[in-house]
């Protein structure tokens, strides 16, 4: 494979050929070398950027319970269309993957129909009700990553801190959904501008921060790997990068959308492809997010993927469910709006992607070092195009960045050496 590869200390971009063996990378050359070739199948990546594949540490796949949203098959394709390699999934499923066979029907599915790693989350308390907290030794022999109640947060401070102990005793990270229910009250959008011209109620960033704050003093007690989900708020970064500064093992994710959209882009009171949780915040938290991603007080970047149906975002931007989808506009996004405009190295935003994520979660995967898997992808930084939410493989359409005209589109994607998908010829 002769291709362009970022060489990261240096921000150079330099010529390589790559050899894979045994889904494995095997040996790396100089681009002016002539590779020896016998017996290889050789794909020709002249001019495209090769990177480890993406790997991203929150979405949702709806399976078991919401295919009518994703399943595991689906949601797979459209990772491996938007660059990532690895995916771990949230638990928010019908049933909660809250039973070590819930975890195995997950693990099971993703073996037969996926065609990216899938990594399973379980929930923290049964059906993630707040009151009861799930066997977490059973989950984690299950093959469970880690432990959260995504789509909610821990109501209950010593419920949270019993889960943070037992998770440490376990040696596993506890990732939260980080919100107050009783500051948020039924709110649609983020207290702010548009809430105010509208006379729409908001939700206000403490309802996030309270939380954050909270599990940090918990992570500090019990010592457990804290990780925070969708950081969206200035105060959220100030308590993450306080926790950070004495010690915490506190680490944290922050979404696209969080970092090039805010509460004055919402075009209006109707299109539910602008309702996510949290909530697009005002310009100022945008800020506060690419600033702390970039000083590394937030630690890897992440979609939250979350499909709906239709039906569901036809419901208006009050009553529509909460989420959008994130794969197939993740990269190009990013790409486009931080790392053409100057503000990050195309190094940087790899980074926050690949090795960091697998940094914090201990993954064998985000580099392409000999004897790694052969994880790994090809991008077109060249050819601008316009996002079509027809052409995802997500059966999710919900996206606000429709008829955005973006730069670095993904072209192939390979795992463990095979090739499962390319811009020519779809899902192999
Ligand atoms: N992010 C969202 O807006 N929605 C997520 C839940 C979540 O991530 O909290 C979902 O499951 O739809
Ligand atoms: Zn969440
Ligand atoms: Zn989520």
């Amino acid at each position: 494979m002769n291709a362009l590869f970022v060489d990261g200390d240096k921000d150079e971009i330099v010529r390589k050929h790559l050899k894979v063996q045994d889904g494995k990378v095997a040996q790396w050359a100089d681009g002016d070398t002539v590779p020896d070739t016998a017996g290889c199948e050789v794909i020709d990546a002249t001019g495209k950027l090769l990177s480890p594949g993406f790997i991203d540490m929150h979405v949702h796949l709806r399976e078991p319970g919401f295919e009518y949203k994703e399943t595991i098959a689906s949601g797979t394709r459209s990772a491996a269309k938007g660059g990532f390699t690895t995916i771990a999934c949230m638990p928010n499923t019908r049933p909660v993957t809250d039973t070590p066979e819930t975890v195995k029907y997950v693990l099971d599915k993703a073996e037969a129909e996926g065609v990216v790693k899938v990594l399973p989350y379980a929930a923290i308390t049964k059906n993630e009700l707040g009151r009861e907290l799930t066997d977490f030794a059973a989950l984690k022999e299950a093959g469970a990553i880690g432990f959260t109640d995504d789509g909610v947060g821990v109501q209950n401070a010593q419920m949270m801190k019993n889960a943070m102990a037992l998770a440490k005793s376990l040696g596993m990270p506890v990732i939260a959904h980080c919100e107050d229910d009783s500051l948020v009250e039924g709110a649609a959008v983020t207290e702010g501008a548009f809430s105010r011209k509208h006379g729409l109620k908001g939700i206000p960033n403490e309802s996030e921060a309270i939380h954050v704050g909270r599990d940090i003093l918990l992570s500090e007690a019990t010592g457990v790997h804290y990780h925070v989900c969708h950081v969206s708020t200035e105060q959220s970064v100030r308590l993450i990068k306080l926790g950070k500064s004495v010690g915490v093992n506190v680490t944290a994710e922050v979404c696209p959308h969080h970092l090039v959209l805010s509460d004055e882009d919402i075009p209006g009171t109707t299109d539910a492809n602008w309702k996510m949780n949290p909530p697009l915040r005002t310009p100022r938290d945008v800020e506060a997010c690419i600033q702390a991603l970039e000083e590394g007080t937030i630690d890897i970047i992440v979609t939250d993927h979350a499909p709906h149906s239709a039906e569901e975002k036809a419901r208006g931007l009050e009553r529509a469910p909460f989420g959008i989808v994130g794969f197939e506009t993740a990269f190009p996004l990013l790409y486009t709006k931080f790392v053409k405009t100057g503000r990050w190295t195309l190094s940087f935003l790899l980074r926050r992607m690949t090795s960091d994520p697998a940094r914090v979660f201990g993954l064998p995967t985000g580099k392409l070092e000999p004897g790694a898997p052969a994880d790994l992808i090809l991008i077109d930084l060249e050819n601008e195009r316009e996002v079509n939410p027809e052409t995802f493989l997500s059966q999710g359409r919900n996206t606000p960045f429709a008829g955005w005209k973006l730069y670095g589109w993904p072209t192939l994607t390979m795992v463990d050496g095979k090739v499962v998908w390319t811009e020519e010829n779809g899902i192999n």
